[in-house]
């Protein structure tokens, strides 16, 4: 393990100091597009008009033949535009892959300045990001970068979530993770077909009715991911990084998407990927806090100006505990609120 005195230091003479603490910016959706699409390429301005994070994603998804049509593709949309507050990250294809090393160094010392965040797909262990961040230390040296690129990883394979803890301490570099629910149960040899959600056999029902035991028992579907999600999150939010909800396939069914991404949520979760225009809107829907629970919070906290004690509100205890839960609340929507006008007033501020 690194000496707890160099964690912050450089990795390569020449590149950009660590930062202490990740960014904290709206993130409520990483939009994902494919750069070597030209109908989506050409969408990318009007996308990031809409989207907190825009993604250049050249992994899973891009056909083997186009996954240099999305490198180029990628360097040349974030070279010709500046996207403002939304932020720019690309997905990469994993390090055993044939296109990774092209893939980070191209992108590095090309754009490296126009990105905030690379996702790592199929990280396995803190030994890849030790690798990631020294190559990355150096590129950023050779091209002269001012401001560290940040790691997102993808949780998505068995040994990864059994190393969860030790990826997120690995280096000051990882901003975040997304769970990759379509990877990780093949890796875990699951038996299902969907990308994320639920799964109509994944369930617990009610006993018998001791005396009409003939009579319907009522079942009821559990949520496949709860246990990764709250490894995931604890393991991001112990070292100040953020978790996220990664894809939901059934882009059919706008309902499921909302409450697998509202679970999410619910259990910490900053934002998810968008992976069609129309998952956007719900994303921005569920990630940003109900203008009630903030109206609300607000109160709580005014009831406990400095945050401590034990008052009533209307029927309700509240104290040191709930007031941090409600400042967790108003702080969210607080950073929404700076960009969203509408919410903005909705929240009261
Ligand atoms: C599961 C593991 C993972 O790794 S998930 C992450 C990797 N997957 C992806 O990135 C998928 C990204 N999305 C897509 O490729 C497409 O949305 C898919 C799902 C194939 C559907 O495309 P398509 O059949 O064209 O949808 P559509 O006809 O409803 O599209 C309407 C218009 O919107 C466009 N569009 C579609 N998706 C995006 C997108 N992600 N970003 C930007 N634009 C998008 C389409 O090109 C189409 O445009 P137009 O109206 O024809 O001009
Ligand atoms: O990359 C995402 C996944 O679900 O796999
Ligand atoms: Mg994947």
């Amino acid at each position: 393990m690194r000496s707890p005195r160099d964690f912050f230091k450089p990795l390569a003479l020449g590149a950009p100091q660590p930062l202490a603490d990740i960014p904290v910016r709206p993130s409520r959706m990483i939009h994902f597009f494919d750069p070597s699409n030209p109908k989506m390429a050409e969408k990318a301005p009007s996308i990031a008009s809409r989207v907190d994070i825009l993604l250049g994603n050249m992994e899973d998804a891009v056909a083997i033949d186009n996954k240099e049509a999305a490198r180029e593709g990628f360097i040349r949309i974030a070279r010709e535009n500046d996207f403002g507050d939304t932020q720019l990250w690309t997905r990469i294809n994993s390090l055993d892959s044939p296109w990774f090393l092209d893939d980070i160094h191209r992108i590095v010392t090309e754009v490296g300045d126009k990105i905030d965040v690379i996702m790592l797909p199929k990280i396995q262990g803190a030994w890849d990001i030790h690798y990631a961040d020294q190559l990355l230390a150096q590129l950023e040296a050779r091209a002269g970068i001012q401001r560290p690129i940040l790691l997102h990883c993808i949780l998505e394979t068995a040994l990864g979530v059994a190393n969860v803890e030790s990826i997120a301490n690995a280096s000051p570099r990882i901003q975040g993770m997304s769970l990759g629910p379509a990877d990780l149960a093949a890796s875990r040899r699951m038996k299902t077909t969907r990308i994320g959600g639920g799964h109509p056999g994944y369930l617990v029902r009610d006993d018998p009715d001791a005396d009409n035991p003939e009579a319907p028992r009522t079942a009821h579907q559990q949520d496949l991911w709860h246990y990764t999600i709250g490894r995931m999150v604890d393991a991001c939010v112990s070292v100040g990084a953020l978790p996220f909800y990664g894809p939901f396939g059934a882009i059919d069914d706008p309902t499921g998407c909302e409450d697998q991404f509202r679970n999410a949520f619910l259990m910490g979760c900053v934002g998810a990927w968008s992976l069609h225009p129309s998952q956007i809107d719900i994303a921005k829907t569920v990630f940003s806090p109900p203008a009630d629970e903030v109206l609300w919070a607000k109160r709580v906290l005014e009831a406990l100006p400095d945050g401590s004690g034990a008052v009533m509100v209307d029927g309700k205890m509240q104290d040191d505990a709930s007031w941090k839960q409600c400042k967790v609340m108003v702080d969210l929507a607080k950073l929404i609120a700076d960009s969203d006008p509408a919410l903005k007033k909705a929240y009261g501020f």
